[in-house]
């Protein structure tokens, strides 16, 4: 379903709500995109008090990251979290499992995300759209995997994600969660806002050729788009 927000301050409140209650799951398990989307959604749920008493249960697992660019680094997926949320949470390392873009062997690495999923499904996910459609690292086009994988970044992505560095850093492959793992989890929440991707937006849901990515998250009763009304803009009247 699609849920029209007036703004962006709405969206986060809605989602930071969502949050602290799927916390209450037995085993929660959350999947968490980086990015500039839902930095307001954590700051919300961070800043809640309720929340921390609770969030020793919480496990944290890997949505995506930088092929060869280290946690440490600013702009990095995991850094971008960890400032955003992790650290005022104060997240016990031991509770986040997340992908070393600098490991020796990627495929490997794929591989240990995996298992750690199958250990501990993912209970709570919340994803971001880049500009071109795409979900986690999963590009346009990309098959609907049940798996993490290596993949080779879009132009696009490359571009818009020197956002994320305070010096141009070369980007070329990503390692990202399968768009099947994702639709997987028990509940979805796919975060877009900012006038910015009002043409995207448009795209995913009104050009059913275009093949994108977030495209592949429509129509389950599980996974809702939370949108504001400027990244709305063009699909309002429908
Ligand atoms: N790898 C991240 C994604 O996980 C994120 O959801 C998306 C949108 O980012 P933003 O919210 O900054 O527009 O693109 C980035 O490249």
């Amino acid at each position: 379903m699609i849920k029209i927000f007036a703004t962006e301050e709405e969206v986060a409140d809605a989602i930071a709500r969502e949050m602290k209650e799927h916390l209450s799951h037995e085993h929660p398990v959350f999947c968490l995109a980086s990015g500039s989307t839902p930095q307001k959604s954590y700051l919300k749920f961070a800043g809640d008090a309720e929340i921390h008493a609770r969030i020793q249960q919480l496990k944290i697992v890997s949505l995506d990251e930088w092929a060869g660019i280290s946690r440490e680094s600013e702009g990095s997926c995991y850094q971008m979290l960890n400032q955003d949320l992790f650290s005022l949470v104060h997240l016990d390392p031991r509770q986040i499992e997340f992908f070393d873009g600098t490991a020796p062997d990627l495929e490997q690495e794929c591989l240990r995300i995996d298992r750690f999923i199958d250990r501990h499904p993912i209970t709570f996910s919340l994803m971001g759209v880049g500009m071109n459609g795409h979900i986690g690292l999963n590009e346009p086009g990309c098959p609907m995997l049940d798996h993490s994988s290596v993949v080779d970044l879009s132009e696009t992505t490359k571009t818009v994600a020197q956002k994320y560095f305070r010096q141009p850093t070369a980007l070329d492959r990503g390692i990202t969660l399968g768009l099947s793992q994702v639709a997987d989890s028990k509940r979805v929440i796919v975060a877009v806002t900012g006038e910015r991707k009002a043409g995207i937006v448009k795209e995913i849901f009104t050009n059913s050729e275009a093949k994108l990515p977030a495209q592949e998250l429509l129509g389950y009763e599980h996974i809702d788009f939370f949108l504001d009304s400027e990244a709305a803009k063009y699909i309002k009247q429908r």
